[in-house]
């Protein structure tokens, strides 16, 4: 059955966890007052569209229903989860509670997106305090997955594993963070650097590009993969932590940074600051920029997921939850399935549609498929065989774009001996895209020569031949590189 979230408050982050959540197939329903909340979700919505799909490698479920409604308490009806984003007011967030709990279901988890406040302050006057736990997102809340999840005294420890599960199922990472404390972890690193930011510019040491470029060229790099930790052990050499605390330990006790001490943000250095942004960055809309930043994160995410390594990883481990364990279908009679997916922003080039070599990755995935739906994962691979692709024809019939979601059928050829023979088609709806005709070899993985493969995975390609030897011969199969006239 679908679910349904309620956002209170659809700015720039109650935008982006409505787009998370329809994208991720639940029902929205929205309330805020004000008369852009609609369009300015709408903006968000439509670029969550474009990046997120692509993150994945198997589809996404289908997209939800986004509602808006003229009250709080038309809003939460049937939600299992109410995401608070409105200002970073106490009083406008505990009044808030205080509505919505008259409204809400009694079991439904209330997150609060607060950037600095502890859980037990929201949970002021609440009805239902054990319902209140903070889950601080980060902006883009549809591409980061991070959500800090602090639960106060007060919170159920059932609503706490709730919100742990529903996190998970959309994507994210919660962190569970044990100890109340103002701007719970990452907002108190991230101050940090902004306090020292603010200095550098104040006392005329950097302008706010050459800050930027500080970061994106180098540390900002790093901390995308491996964080803080990591990243200062590898900088101690082979000693690895130890020796890099004795080396830069003592620096902190030098006047590196301004400490705690703040520069007065007066109109002068706001005006600074202000015009310096305008300077760098003024070219572009908001929207553009956030285009931009969409498409950067998409590219590094997919890196990340081809290593299988920290964010990457999670959305390793997303996909599979998706995709289920690899079973041939029951029905033979007709092609199998092997891709669903919507094309990443990064598969696209110069000449705006998807590049020829993505073509051969989509079709290889789906080789993969049928690999796995044969019998061949990684316990049988790390048994020493697996099939080497030896010869390919793909040929290309129609644009496709990013976002586009393609479906791949792939008809089994034949299946006996060493040999597997593939044909697959590439779909957009009934638009046929593309098709690919691959041979692949059976190999024994220690000599690096053709071998029988086991009788069970034999068995199993004879099978899907056998059924699909009944269906007729793909147009385009067995044809070389044609030549007209
Ligand atoms: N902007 C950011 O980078 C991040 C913000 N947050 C937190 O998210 C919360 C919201 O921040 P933003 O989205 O940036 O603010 P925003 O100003 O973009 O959006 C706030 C929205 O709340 C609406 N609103 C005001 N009163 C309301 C009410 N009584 N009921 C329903 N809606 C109401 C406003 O019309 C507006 O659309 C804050 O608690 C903030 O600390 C968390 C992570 C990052
Ligand atoms: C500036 N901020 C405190 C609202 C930032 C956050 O809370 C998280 C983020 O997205 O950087």
């Amino acid at each position: 059955m679908t679910q349904t979230a309620a956002i209170i408050g659809g700015g720039v982050i109650g935008g982006g966890w409505a787009a998370r959540f329809l994208l991720m197939g639940w029902d929205v329903r929205v309330f805020d007052p004000s008369p852009d909340a609609a369009r300015k979700i709408g903006e968000v919505v439509a670029n969550a569209r474009r990046s997120l799909p692509g993150l994945s490698d198997v589809a996404l479920p289908s997209e939800g229903n986004l509602s808006f409604h003229d009250t709080m308490s038309d809003a939460v009806q049937g939600a299992s989860w109410i995401q608070e984003s409105v200002p970073e007011r106490l009083p406008l967030k505990r009044k808030v509670y205080q509505v919505l709990q008259e409204h809400c279901a009694h079991d439904a988890v209330i997150g609060s997106s607060t950037s600095g406040f502890k859980p037990s302050e929201l949970h002021g006057c609440a009805t239902r305090p054990e319902q209140i736990v903070v889950a601080h997102p980060f902006n883009p809340v549809y591409l980061l997955p991070l959500v800090e999840l602090v639960p106060g005294e007060k919170t159920s420890p059932a609503v706490t594993v709730k919100a742990k599960e529903i996190l998970t199922a959309i994507g994210m990472h919660p962190l569970h963070i044990k100890a109340e404390i103002d701007a719970h972890i990452a907002d108190r690193l991230l101050e940090a650097v902004w306090r020292e930011a603010l200095w550098l510019i104040n006392d005329g040491i950097a302008t706010t590009e050459e800050i930027d470029d500080a970061i994106r060229y180098g540390f900002g790099l790093r901390w995308a993969q491996m964080g803080l930790f990591e990243t200062y052990r590898i900088a101690g050499g082979e000693a690895g932590m130890r020796h890099f605390i004795e080396q830069f330990g003592p620096c902190l006790e030098w006047p590196w940074t301004k400490l705690m001490d703040v520069p007065e943000l007066n109109d002068t250095l706001i005006d600074k600051i202000a015009d310096q942004s305008d300077a760098q960055s003024g070219a572009m809309s908001i929207r553009e920029l956030e285009r931009t930043r969409d498409d950067n994160l998409v590219t590094i995410l997919r890196g990340l997921k081809a290593q299988d390594w920290g964010a990457g990883a999670l959305l390793n481990t997303q996909d599979q939850r998706i995709a289920g364990k690899p079973v041939l279908p029951d029905d033979l009679s007709k092609p199998i399935v092997t891709v669903e997916r919507a094309i990443p922003l990064d598969w696209t080039d110069y000449n705006g549609h998807m590049n020829e070599a993505r073509y051969l990755q989509a079709f290889g995935d789906a080789s993969d498929r049928m690999m796995l739906l044969a019998g061949v994962d990684a316990d049988y691979i790390a048994g020493g065989a697996s099939y080497f692709t030896a010869e390919t024809h793909i040929r290309h019939i129609d644009e496709v774009h990013a976002g586009t979601v393609i479906r791949v059928e792939t008809q089994v050829l034949s299946g006996s001996g060493k040999k597997m023979h593939l044909f697959h088609r590439m779909l957009a709806g009934d638009r046929e895209l593309a098709t690919g005709e691959h041979m692949l070899i059976h190999v024994s993985l220690e000599t690096r020569r053709a071998c029988e493969p086991s009788a069970k995975v034999s068995a199993a390609l004879q099978q899907v031949a056998t059924a699909h030897a009944a269906l007729p011969k793909p147009h385009g199969a067995g044809k070389s590189v044609g030549v007209k006239g």
